[in-house]
């Protein structure tokens, strides 16, 4: 199977104000088409793996591979051009930018990527709301929108590049039960409609039990997988 990601050795630090390891020694890898998740008390770890993962933070030992290509020692705009590329994020919060349209918010990262001009990034983002059931949400203004509504924007947003990696911090962290389900069910078909590979962090353990595959974080070491 072909590797998509991989973290090799990651030791991180935090000084506050004592040194305190919070990463210690992680190695995992994830193959195209998984839909792994992290999971694990507050406090193991979790977030700051996910911060090293998408090459956000650069300040750690190890190594992280992308797509075969080590991630250590680049540049920040090599780094930018990866994350625009190859990682499409879902965060807790979906920072949408209210002045805009839902289709303006989903083409944002098309633009920037100069790989498509307007037209087709345009094109692409109605694809992808209507693949998420929400195409006709597209003319509305981003700040008119529910919670879970806007959560979908985010994903369909996530989605505008092609990303070989979707990483999700806490996607469903802000959002009610109901609206929780209807997140899990769209990764879901994410994953079996698309293929697409996914890593997402998550409290819940019915959204961690969707996933193919569960990581479990204890003190900055992964401690069980479950597949
Ligand atoms: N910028 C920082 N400076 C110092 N310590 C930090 C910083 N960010 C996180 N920490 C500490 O590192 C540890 C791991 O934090 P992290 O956010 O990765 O955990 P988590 O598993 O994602 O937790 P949660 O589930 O609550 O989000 C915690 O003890 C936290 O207090």
């Amino acid at each position: 199977m072909e590797t998509i990601l991989e973290a090799v050795n990651i030791v991180k630090y935090f000084y506050d104000p004592v040194k305190v390891k919070v990463l210690d020694g992680v190695n995992f890898s994830i193959a195209k088409g998984d839909f792994v998740s992290i999971v694990g008390k507050s406090g193991c770890g979790k977030s700051s793996l996910m911060y090293v993962l998408s090459t956000m933070d650069t300040d750690y030992e190890g190594e992280v591979k992308i797509d075969g290509v080590s991630m250590q020692r680049k540049k920040e705009k090599y780094l930018a051009k990866i994350r625009n590329e190859k990682i499409g994020f879902v965060f807790q919060f979906h920072y949408l930018l209210n002045e805009f349209t839902v289709l303006r918010n989903v083409m944002l990262p098309g633009l920037k990527l100069n790989r498509y001009s307007e037209k087709e990034v345009e094109a692409r983002a109605y694809e992808k709301l209507q693949t998420l059931g929400i195409g006709e949400l597209a003319l509305k203004n981003a700040a008119r929108l529910s919670g879970g509504e806007k959560q979908r924007v985010a994903i369909a947003r996530a989605l505008i590049n092609d990303p070989d990696i979707i990483m999700g911090d806490e996607p469903t962290g802000n959002l009610d039960k109901k609206n929780s389900e209807l997140v899990f069910d769209i990764f879901k078909q994410l994953s079996q409609q698309l293929n697409q590979t996914m890593l997402i962090v998550t409290h819940d353990p019915d959204f961690a039990a969707k996933t193919n595959r569960i990581i479990r974080m204890e003190d900055g070491k992964i401690v069980d997988e479950q597949r």
